[in-house]
């Protein structure tokens, strides 16, 4: 497989009623939203990548997250099973859409409940945060599946942020980066360095050398121009309102 395809999902209508753990509810503007997944996409294809949408869910506000649905790695794509009762329903929809791009599909299944913002792969490696949407028998299951596509898959707790990809993620060099204040266990990588803003843990990687961060973060992208790498910002205030980050917002197929 050669690819560079990243699954999307259209923000639906109850947008705003999206779950909140960690933040005040804050009021979203919901044509503001649409406009930023709009920019935000196009920031995707505009780095050469080919945007799929999932069919919509729009009884499910927070379905927009579409990285909490599903993980791929290899040909393999788990189908995930949310730790929130309120987007079990989100799953459904996206088979369909990863079976057509020719994965395999395996799924986590209860008693296992995990969430895909939980599962930062680095090289070989899959850290999964344990915590308040991914628990141990979700985790095993995964490593399960990972297994038969040469992924080893290692926990790491997550107590301070909602997910383990809310608290860090991983450069194009395979540094973790991360915002102290909510980094649990920083040993836990084998190379970490902290960023000066909590939007700042956030990297998609565009390719080897350029990295899509959200706007609330310019210092840290100012860093990162500095190490060399190529930064492409994106306001996405009206996600981040919501635990968003430019990670959840898509799922990278790479092949
Ligand atoms: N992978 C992610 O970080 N997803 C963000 C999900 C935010 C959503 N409001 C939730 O609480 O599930």
């Amino acid at each position: 497989m050669t690819r560079r395809t990243a699954l999307v999902r259209r923000p639906g209508p109850r947008l705003a009623d999206g779950l909140v753990t960690h933040l005040e509810k804050s009021v979203i503007d919901l044509d503001l939203a649409r406009e930023q997944w709009e920019a935000y996409a196009g920031c995707l294809r505009s780095a050469g990548w080919e945007t799929v949408e999932v069919p919509a869910a729009d009884d499910c506000p927070d379905a927009v997250f579409i990285e909490d649905a599903v993980v791929v790695a290899g040909d393999l794509a788990v189908l995930t099973n949310p730790g929130a009762a309120e987007r079990k329903p989100e799953v459904a929809a996206v088979e369909g859409v990863v079976r057509d791009l020719g994965y395999r599909v395996e799924r986590i299944t209860d008693p296992g409940t995990l969430d895909g913002g939980d599962v930062l792969k680095v090289g070989d490696t899959a850290y999964v945060g344990l915590g308040g949407r991914t628990n141990g028998a979700g985790i095993q299951q995964l490593a399960g599946h990972f297994a038969t596509v040469g992924m080893r898959t290692q926990a790491v707790t997550v107590e301070r942020a909602l997910h383990l990809k809310s608290a860090v993620t991983a450069l194009p060099d395979g540094t973790v980066i991360g915002w102290d204040p909510v980094v649990d266990w920083p040993g836990a990588f084998p190379t970490y360095e902290g960023m000066p803003e909590e939007g700042g843990a956030h990297v998609v990687l565009l390719d080897e050398s350029t990295v899509l961060m959200a706007a609330s973060a310019p210092r840290t992208a100012d860093l990162l121009r500095g190490r060399g790498l190529d930064v492409v910002t994106v306001d996405i205030s009206e996600f981040e309102k919501l635990e968003g980050c430019v990670t959840c917002l898509s799922v990278r197929c790479r092949g």
